[in-house]
């Protein structure tokens, strides 16, 4: 069961909201019509779930919906139609006393502005969910002190907020979160005030976080950079609608529409595609009994300059390139486990800009799983395109891949 889910959500602010729902849900009217008539449609028909442990981000410009999306999610305000639930609660249907409760206990929230109580020290922010929960001073005093370990502010507990960097004060928010000690999260710009390099920082740092706590986070930003660095999944908002939900990848490399497709033209792609995403299939195969001169000869007609050799798992075991096969010719080796070389080898999901280094000068990078077992193979010159180094592979050596001695050879 998702962690949370929104089906069909609407909210229009100003004059006969339900009405307003009905025409939209008809077709007899738009957003920018509602508009001239005094009614915003601030959201439309708006679908998501969230699952446990994701880094769910709902990015789009001002004034796209986002926050007020978020704000019907923690129960602040109520959908004009439409339903969300947190796990198995529907919030659009809880009130008073019910909703304060699901509010207090399942969901934490972290803004923009660090929200920090001036007169009370560190420590004492950190807590303050807790106090309003009525835990007792030591055993809140005892988890305000854990979060703040695990956002880097061991030991500030004592100090007072104007005492501390703009990062160190939304790392007191974020403690603040933490120690609250719900599953859910919701960030709204939370990280928008701060300098880019300390906001990278708290980027990664959630990350982490989240890798080691497994929050269910919704994180919202007007920025695109952050919301593919950030989002597991991430929904692009326009005009009040979710307009594409997807990965990262699945955005940069299938737009749904031309106004996706303009927004992340300038995304830098080599940051977000991850080797798995510009792999290839191996295109050859050399018989597992077949020596130096069969390889040789695949080489020369696939027009490439070294193999990959696998065993019968297709765990890699090395790399076969060219002159060493002359050398084994002439030597009279008949397998070539004596030419073999360490395959340079990365896992799928590292990012192209860092593989230009990993492919050295063999020309080829063996994408493997965890068992070191061929995934796809990475051409040079599949990797300079990706990279945006050449246009086109004309006069490039590329290097494929042949598994091997043991079993076969591929080639890509
Ligand atoms: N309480 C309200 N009453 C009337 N209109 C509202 C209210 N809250 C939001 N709106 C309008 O709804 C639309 C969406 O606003 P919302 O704040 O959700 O967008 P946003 O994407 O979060 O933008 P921003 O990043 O600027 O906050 C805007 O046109 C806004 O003016």
């Amino acid at each position: 069961m998702p962690v949370i889910e929104a089906d069909a959500v609407y909210k229009i602010f100003g004059k006969r909201p339900e009405r307003a729902v009905e025409r939209l849900r008809a077709g007899q009217t738009t957003r920018d019509e509602l508009r001239e008539e005094g009614t915003t449609a601030a959201v439309i028909d708006a679908s998501f779930h969230v699952e446990q442990g994701e880094i769910f981000v709902v990015m789009g410009l001002s004034g796209s919906g986002k926050s007020t999306l978020l704000r019907m999610v923690n129960g602040l305000q109520p959908p004009t139609a439409g339903t969300v639930r947190l796990g198995d609660q529907d919030v659009s249907k809880l009130e008073g006393r019910a909703l304060r409760k699901v509010r207090r206990e399942r969901v934490s929230m972290v803004f923009q502005h660090f929200a920090l109580l001036p007169h009370r020290t560190v420590g004492e922010n950190a807590a303050y969910g807790l106090k309003l929960r009525g835990m007792n001073r030591s055993d809140r005093t005892r988890r305000a002190e854990e979060a703040l370990g695990m956002v880097g502010l061991e030991g500030w507990g004592g100090s007072m907020p104007d005492e501390l960097s703009g990062g160190m004060r939304q790392r007191v928010g974020l403690a603040r979160a933490l120690a609250a000690g719900t599953d859910i999260m919701l960030m709204d710009e939370a990280f928008s005030a701060l300098d880019p390099l300390i906001r990278r920082e708290m980027q990664d740092q959630l990350v982490e976080l989240q890798h080691q706590l497994g929050k269910t986070i919704l994180f919202i930003t007007h920025d695109l950079n952050e919301a593919m660095r950030l989002g597991d999944r991430i929904a692009m908002m326009r005009d009040g609608r979710i307009v594409q939900t997807g990965t990262a990848e699945q955005i940069l490399t299938d737009p749904a529409n031309d106004y996706v497709a303009q927004f992340v033209a300038d995304v830098d792609r080599t940051r977000v595609l991850t080797a798995s995403s510009v792999m290839e299939a191996p295109v050859a195969v050399l018989g597992k009994d077949q020596g130096p001169r069969a390889a040789h000869k695949l080489m020369r007609e696939h027009q490439v300059s070294a193999l990959l050799v696998l065993d019968r798992s297709r765990v890699v075991q090395g790399i076969v390139v060219e002159d060493d096969l002359r050398t084994a010719m002439d030597a009279g080796h008949t397998d070539l486990r004596a030419i073999l070389r360490p395959a340079p080898t990365v896992s799928g999901d590292i990012a192209v800009a860092d593989l230009f280094n990993a492919s050295a000068e063999l020309g080829v990078l063996a994408v493997v799983d965890d068992a070191q077992r061929l995934r796809g193979v990475i051409p040079r010159v599949t990797l300079l395109s990706a990279l945006g180094a050449v246009a086109g592979s004309e006069g490039e050596d590329v290097v494929e891949e042949v598994g091997g001695h043991t079993e076969e050879a591929v080639l890509r």
